[in-house]
């Protein structure tokens, strides 16, 4: 199914001039359904197929992991194995060096130069955008795509943040879809009030996390003896 470059076949084919590329990349220690659930709703609202799911090896912003890069590539994974509509590029594992964003889609745009690629986040990572490693070179290769999250609301936006949005953002799908890059969109509001710091700490204080991780990616934890 897989191709060298580790995007979807059905990506790299359909791919010849116009399919968009969706990537939601993270530190995934571990996927949750705050992850899933928004990049559902997001892969009908952009008008996309599927969507590539990124572990980062080594994350630029994080001052560690919990898991090894190969065990939160493992979970993503189940999650891929469980929804069709998601793949795994593992090409961050590959590099031994921080997991910049720039480095990874300059990768993908030298692979597929003709194909749109918007990149998923959270309202969390936005509000840190303009520290990223040469964010302005980022806007050159991709739309950005934010999700909502509780905790992260406009109106506590910083304010460099304001002003990013006020050069970039559109507010249409369809606007977004008549450029290649340089535009950054608010996707509908979806709540998902989850993160892994959270699940981190509810397992090692042994409270129930069905209702917060995909089954596969629970398991998978308790086999490991992770997050305890
Ligand atoms: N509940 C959520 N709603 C919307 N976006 C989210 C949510 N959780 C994570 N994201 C986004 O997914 C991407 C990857 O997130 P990450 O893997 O760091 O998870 P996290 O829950 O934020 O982890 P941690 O609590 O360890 O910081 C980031 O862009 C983040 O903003
Ligand atoms: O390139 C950067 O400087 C950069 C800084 C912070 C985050 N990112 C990317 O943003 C995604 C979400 O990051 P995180 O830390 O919230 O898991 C993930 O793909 C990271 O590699 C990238």
């Amino acid at each position: 199914m897989k191709t060298s470059d580790n995007l979807p076949e059905k990506t790299q084919k359909a791919g010849a001039k116009t399919s968009d590329i969706g990537i939601l990349g993270g530190t995934f220690d571990p996927i949750h359904l705050g992850h899933i659930n928004p990049a559902k709703e997001l892969l009908r609202w952009l008008g996309l197929k599927e969507l590539v799911l990124m572990p980062a090896a080594i994350p630029p912003h994080k001052a560690g992991t919990s898991a090894s890069a190969r065990q939160r590539a493992d979970m993503v994974k189940l999650v891929c194995g469980q929804e069709k509509v998601f793949h795994c590029d593992e090409r961050e594992l590959k590099r031994a060096a921080t997991s910049y964003t720039l480095a990874t889609l300059l990768e993908i745009k030298k692979e597929h130069p003709h194909q749109r690629i918007f990149f998923i986040i959270g309202m969390d990572s936005l509000f840190t955008f303009t520290r990223w490693h040469k964010w302005q070179e980022i806007l050159t290769l991709c739309h950005l795509v934010v999700n909502t999250r509780p905790g992260y609301e406009t109106a506590d936006m910083p304010a460099d943040t304001r002003q990013l949005l006020a050069r970039h953002q559109v507010t249409d799908v369809g606007a977004l879809k008549q450029s290649m890059a340089g535009h950054i969109i608010l996707a509908p509001e979806s709540r998902w009030d989850i993160s892994s710091t959270g699940i981190r700490q509810q397992l090692k204080s042994g409270e129930d996390c069905r209702h917060l991780l995909p089954a596969p990616v629970l398991t998978y934890i308790r086999q490991h003896n992770l997050y305890r």
